[in-house]
């Protein structure tokens, strides 16, 4: 696993923004071998979606042949809702580049039949062809999508109930009324994660600080269950300062050192 260190969240952000304009354009990406996306909602990809829509709006990239899969949806808030993950996706990125509506995939928490909507959305990916980079947060409780601690390290699409320290977390979205964020969720699973060809995870600040150290230092382990990144052949955590604080000083040292090179200029694009 990579671990790459910014120096704060702008140059996070504008990194991945170039590592993911970099990847679509070395694809070379046709409407028959389209590029395969997954993406993540949260305030930690806001700075990377920025910078997206700006090497977009530069020119630099189109997204016309990219398919995109989000990560999760609340079950039950109406797609319009301002914490939808649909809204967010749209208000985010997706109204401000060139993706056709139809290459977009957001779990749909309103379907009628939930179960039979997951496994649509599995199927779905593999008629893509698999997700080439998918991109993710992380809770404070190391949740990657909505996969709380305990969750099958090899789970696939499903509903999930989410815990009360997440609903808490997430409360500030809902004008801090824990009763309003939704109870469940529906969230690709770990294994779901674990399949595509790379995986990027994005942490920002200390309150992520705990779930980095139980990433990156600690066992691979279902209480944590970003820690199953530590199996994937090409997985890779960018962070900021404050992220790596209850790192060993020397697991710090020893990134900063590898990754002296990568963190030293952007991504060609
Ligand atoms: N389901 C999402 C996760 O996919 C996201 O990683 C997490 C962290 O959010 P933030 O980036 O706002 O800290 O929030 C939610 O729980």
């Amino acid at each position: 696993m990579r671990n790459l260190i910014f120096p704060d969240y702008d140059k996070m952000s504008k990194w991945m923004a170039h590592y993911i304009v970099h990847k679509i354009k070395k694809a070379n990406p046709t409407s028959d071998r389209p590029y395969v996306l997954g993406l993540p909602t949260g305030s930690s990809p806001v700075g990377t979606y920025k910078e997206l829509v700006k090497l977009y709006n530069d020119g630099k990239v189109s997204f016309r042949n990219v398919i995109t899969f989000n990560m999760d949806e609340y079950v039950g808030l109406p797609e319009d809702h301002p914490q939808s993950y649909h809204y967010f996706m749209w208000d985010n990125l997706f109204r401000h580049i060139d993706i056709p509506q139809e290459q977009i995939n957001i779990p749909d928490g309103n379907a009628p039949d939930l179960q039979q909507e997951c496994w649509n959305y599995e199927e779905k990916i593999k008629e893509a062809g698999g997700i080439d980079l998918f991109l993710g947060g992380i809770g404070e409780d190391g949740h990657i999508a909505f996969n709380e601690p305990g969750s099958s390290l090899s789970s696939r699409t499903r509903l999930k109930t989410l815990t009360y320290d997440t609903r808490v977390t997430n409360a500030r979205f809902f004008d801090g009324d824990v009763d309003r964020v939704p109870k469940t969720a529906l969230t690709v699973g770990v294994g779901t994660v674990m399949d595509a060809g790379e995986v990027a995870i994005l942490v920002k600040g200390i309150k992520k600080a705990r779930a980095m150290r139980m990433m990156i230092e600690e066992g691979v382990n279902h209480m944590w269950t970003s820690s199953m990144l530590q199996l994937h052949p090409h997985g890779m955590v960018l962070c900021d300062e404050e992220a790596t604080m209850e790192l060993k000083v020397g697991t710090v040292k020893y990134f900063k050192d590898i990754e002296r090179e990568a963190l030293s200029k952007l991504p060609e694009v």
